[in-house]
């Protein structure tokens, strides 16, 4: 199971209690110690404040903490370790689902209580969470636990290449918000969609250099990129375009990490333009100079099922965990010499 298909085994939560309870229901019940209000095992209420659409099946959802209190220091400690996520409950149908908490609001990034979060979320057809969570009007309250951090990104990390699909961008911007506090660091962010207004204005840095004349080009022949360098050139003309939200973030992000960091480079590839990632976009990300010095480097694949089974082969389950399973896929074929690889 890859992050976006059903939860399994004892990952489903059946609750007792009566659905539609409210935040001041929370407040009478809640024990006087009870000062943070996410917790990693009982749901608390958050409250939707905004929803603002990226797409015709995607949105940004914006929760608040339902007892107003700042953020707690498991979400401040989550946010620094890699990546994590917390789940979310259907009252009605007595289940829950995890969700992957976006980066800071740019401007709460400095702010110590900020209790705003946020998440990219795709309404799936027949999917009974994500279309309850995209009917839900502002200011209706949905219970939260965790977080739980999913992976933990090694101390000595000096260089990630991330291909994600989809909303495996949402992983994807923890890794860089995580990554932009670590001096040295570098991160290159390969995003696939299947349609443009997922990444409307989105404008990847090679094809800024295609734009501007001064990559040479014949190694792209070489390792399979001609295609997306020209559709780079195609994409060069909507730059002056309207942005979309999303892009709007990774462009946030990428100032915050060339500030903090190595840099954050990004690369939009779209399938309706017949823009697809190539095993040369990797190849050449993963070339590592030895003067480049010690330390972690990964290949992380977040997506859906079938985009992580391409790129590195299946996840699988063993006594009821998933676990990674043998390197699989395109990578499997590839020379990946020091590089480690980690599916989401
Ligand atoms: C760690 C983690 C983090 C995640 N983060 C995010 C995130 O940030 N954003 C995000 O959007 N998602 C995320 N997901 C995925 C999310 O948890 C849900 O799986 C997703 O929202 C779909 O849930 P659902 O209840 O709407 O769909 P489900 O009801 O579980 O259905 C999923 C799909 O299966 C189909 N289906 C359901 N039942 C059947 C059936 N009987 N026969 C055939 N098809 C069927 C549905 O039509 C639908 O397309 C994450 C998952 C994990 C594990």
């Amino acid at each position: 199971m890859s992050r976006f298909t059903r939860i399994k085994g004892p990952r489903p939560l059946y609750i007792c209690a009566a659905a539609g309870v409210g935040v001041a229901v929370y407040r009478l019940l809640k024990p006087e110690s009870f000062n943070a209000s996410l917790h990693p095992h009982d749901f608390a209420p958050y409250i939707l404040v905004d929803k603002q659409s990226v797409s015709s099946t995607n949105a940004i959802f914006t929760l608040h903490d339902g007892f107003g209190v700042p953020e707690p220091d498991s979400i401040k400690e989550a946010r620094k370790r890699g990546v994590w996520s917390v789940q979310a409950k259907q009252p009605q149908l007595q289940i829950a689902r995890a969700y992957t908490p976006l980066p800071s609001k740019p401007d709460e990034v400095d702010d110590e209580d900020g209790h705003s979060l946020r998440f990219l979320i795709r309404k799936e057809t027949g999917g009974e969470m994500s279309t309850y969570l995209h009917r839900l009007p502002a200011g209706s309250t949905i219970e939260l636990r965790g977080p739980t951090v999913e992976y933990e990104l090694p101390q000595d990390v000096k260089e990630v290449v991330f291909l994600a699909g989809g909303t495996g961008i949402a992983p994807a911007m923890q890794v860089a918000e995580a990554l932009s506090r670590s001096p040295g660091s570098k991160m290159h962010l390969l995003w696939a969609n299947r349609r443009r207004e997922e990444c409307e204005g989105g404008f990847g840095d090679e094809a800024a250099l295609d734009a501007s004349g001064q990559q040479p080009s014949w190694w792209k022949g070489l390792l399979g990129l001609r295609q997306h360098s020209d559709q780079s050139q195609h994409l060069g003309t909507r730059k002056t375009g309207s942005k979309g939200l999303i892009v709007r973030e990774l462009e946030a992000l990428k100032e915050r990490s060339q500030a903090a960091s190595g840099g954050l480079n990004i690369e939009y590839y779209v399938d309706e333009e017949r823009s697809f990632i190539k095993p040369g976009d990797v190849v050449k990300r993963i070339r590592t100079e030895p003067s480049e010095g010690q330390g972690s480097r990964l290949i992380l694949i977040s997506g859906p099922d079938g985009f992580v089974d391409y790129w590195a082969g299946k996840k699988l389950w063993v006594e009821g965990r998933e676990v990674q399973g043998p390197l699989g896929g395109v990578l499997a074929k590839i020379d990946l010499k020091n590089w480690q690889v980690v599916k989401l």
